[in-house]
């Protein structure tokens, strides 16, 4: 990095938690073996547990051991990388600490020669991202003379309102430019490759729209089931886990018209656009109709014995919360009117898998072939993860006499080619942060209206309890997920991991 615009003190609030150990020590990691870092930067863990700088260290290291695609006995300067990181025990509530923390800044500012640059990672539940914001304007943590970006964690809010009381609150201290709110499915790989795919390909950017696709089928399927974060997710539920953000902004990267401008704004306007086109479900009789949620009961996968939701011991036996949610939405607008994108995500599912498929429209079944035949779509399936790859189905005649079409497929496996070394969202987002490349991050109007399309669907399901359906773990979920997709003569196409019996690869990278 040749200016000092990137040379910073990245301040990890929440740094003794769970998604510091996973994902954020794991990605400073990377990112300074790939130079991206720089030598001139500190890290600061804060959390209310005490901890000495060399027992943080220890935590570090053991996250990255665990955790990182780069091992530290793998790479050089090690020592040199955990020597950046020192704590500090800080109760977000408590003004004196974000005095001292000024104090402790301004040191290391001083021997590393940091130019006054400041990112503050909240990796904290959101009711205290306020108080962190207040105190960090009362202690002074905001009077050095680089950039100051705050880093925001999802679930921003709990709904439209409480979303937009954090919001205040966080705008009261920090400008929009320099809040970064992330939904980290934006900063992996092949959610960015969607619009390359789409739009610098003559094969699909001329069929992008309701005259050639049939519909569009996105599935975030997972098997993990929620274990201990029941306290937490009890109060989310897949509706504000994963369908208000990750399923969302991977609806809008796939409907987005392309903007007029490589300019973050202009992308996130227009991601904006697609949001306030999404059929608002409003009525009980349209969600019941159009959307499904269910819970996972006891069941089994690979021959193991599965707990049921309620079984959980960090859930409370008599729990109403979703862990899986599909939905038939649409998107009112010129390019998108009819075409049905369907949506669901699910937890104790049999794979782990998050795939797009986009399904053609059938050609006409014409005098071509002598006999009439049914036809299977052409597809294109974008895979998101943790396979990442593209694979396109499409239709060629059998060998032989006649005229007989099969369904064949071609697959392009990006993780074959680049294994595991593909950088990890959070990677990316981090270091987007610090360029202060907004483009892979929730603009507050984006925001807002994803929640006023969730608040509906939430409020109707608190009238209605009993829609809640169970499903066994291990399964694919509720049976009317399939029938969201059936009276239009759709079904969910098999994912990654579920075998198509009937295609024939054509390349073999598998
Ligand atoms: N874990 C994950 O994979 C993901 C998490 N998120 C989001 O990231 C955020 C953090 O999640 P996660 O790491 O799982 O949560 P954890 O419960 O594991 O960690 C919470 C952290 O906050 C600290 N903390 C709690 N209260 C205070 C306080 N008053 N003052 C200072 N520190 C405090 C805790 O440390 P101590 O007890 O020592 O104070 C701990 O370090 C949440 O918003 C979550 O929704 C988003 C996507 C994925
Ligand atoms: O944000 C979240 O995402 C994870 C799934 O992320 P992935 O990158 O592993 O697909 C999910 O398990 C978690 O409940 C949710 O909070």
């Amino acid at each position: 990095m040749a200016d000092n615009k990137h040379e910073a003190i990245y301040f990890i609030f929440g740094a003794t938690g769970d998604l510091a150990r996973r994902k954020l020590f794991p990605a400073l990691y990377s990112l300074y073996v790939e130079g991206k870092l720089g030598e001139r930067f500190a890290i600061v863990g804060l959390a209310r547990r005490p901890r000495t700088d060399e027992q943080f260290r220890d935590d570090v290291k053991a996250s990255i051991e665990e955790f990182c695609r780069y091992k530290p006995k793998e790479a050089e300067g090690w020592d040199a990388f955990v020597g950046h990181f020192t704590y500090q025990s800080l109760d977000t509530g408590n003004v004196e600490a974000f005095r001292q923390l000024k104090t402790h800044t301004e040191r290391l500012e001083a021997a590393y020669d940091i130019p006054g640059n400041r990112l503050f990672y909240l990796a904290l539940a959101p009711e205290l991202f306020g108080s962190v914001s207040r105190n960090l304007r009362e202690g002074g943590m905001l009077e050095s003379t680089g950039w100051h970006r705050l880093v925001i964690e999802k679930p921003f809010g709990y709904d439209y309102p409480s979303a937009e009381r954090l919001n205040e609150e966080i705008r009261q201290v920090f400008r929009e430019d320099e809040v970064f709110r992330i939904d980290h499915y934006l900063g992996k790989e092949m959610v960015q490759n969607i619009e390359v795919i789409r739009l610098s390909n003559a094969f699909f950017e001329p069929l992008w729209n309701n005259n050639h696709i049939a519909n569009v089928q996105i599935t975030l399927a997972e098997t993990v089931g929620v274990e201990e974060r029941g306290a937490y997710y009890n109060k989310s539920g897949a509706l504000r886990d994963m369908v208000q953000n990750h399923m969302l902004q991977m609806l809008t990267m796939i409907a987005m018209e392309p903007p007029s401008r490589l300019d973050p704004e202009d992308i996130r306007d227009e991601k904006v656009k697609v949001l306030r086109s999404v059929r608002v479900m409003e009525t009980a009789g349209e969600i019941a109709e159009n959307i499904v949620r269910g819970q996972y009961a006891e069941g089994s996968a690979k021959g193991k014995a599965l707990k049921g939701y309620r079984q959980e011991d960090s859930v409370d036996p008599a729990s109403g919360t979703e862990t899986f949610f599909a939905a038939r939405l649409f998107v009112d607008n010129f390019r998108w009117a009819g075409v049905p994108f369907y949506v669901r995500t699910g937890k104790r599912l049999p794979v782990k898998s998050t795939e797009i498929v986009i399904e053609f429209k059938n050609v006409p079944n014409n005098v071509l072939f002598a006999k009439k035949q049914d036809l299977q779509p052409n597809l294109l399936v974008i895979r998101v993860n943790p396979m990442e790859g593209i694979y396109i189905k499409f239709n060629a005649k059998k060998p032989g006499n006649d005229m007989t079409v099969q369904p064949v497929a071609m697959e392009f496996c990006q993780s074959c080619q680049v294994g595991l070394n593909t950088p990890e969202a959070y990677e990316r987002l981090i270091f987007d942060a610090v360029r202060g490349d907004h483009t892979y991050f929730t603009r507050w109007d984006e925001l807002a209206v994803a929640w006023k399309l969730i608040d509906p669907i939430a409020a109707a399901w608190r009238q209605e309890p009993e829609g809640l359906q169970f499903y066994p773990a291990g399964s694919w979920g509720p049976e009317k997920a399939d029938r969201l997709l059936a009276r239009e003569g759709y079904f969910w196409w098999p994912v990654n991991g579920q075998e198509e019996d009937n295609v024939i690869w054509v390349t073999a990278s598998k």
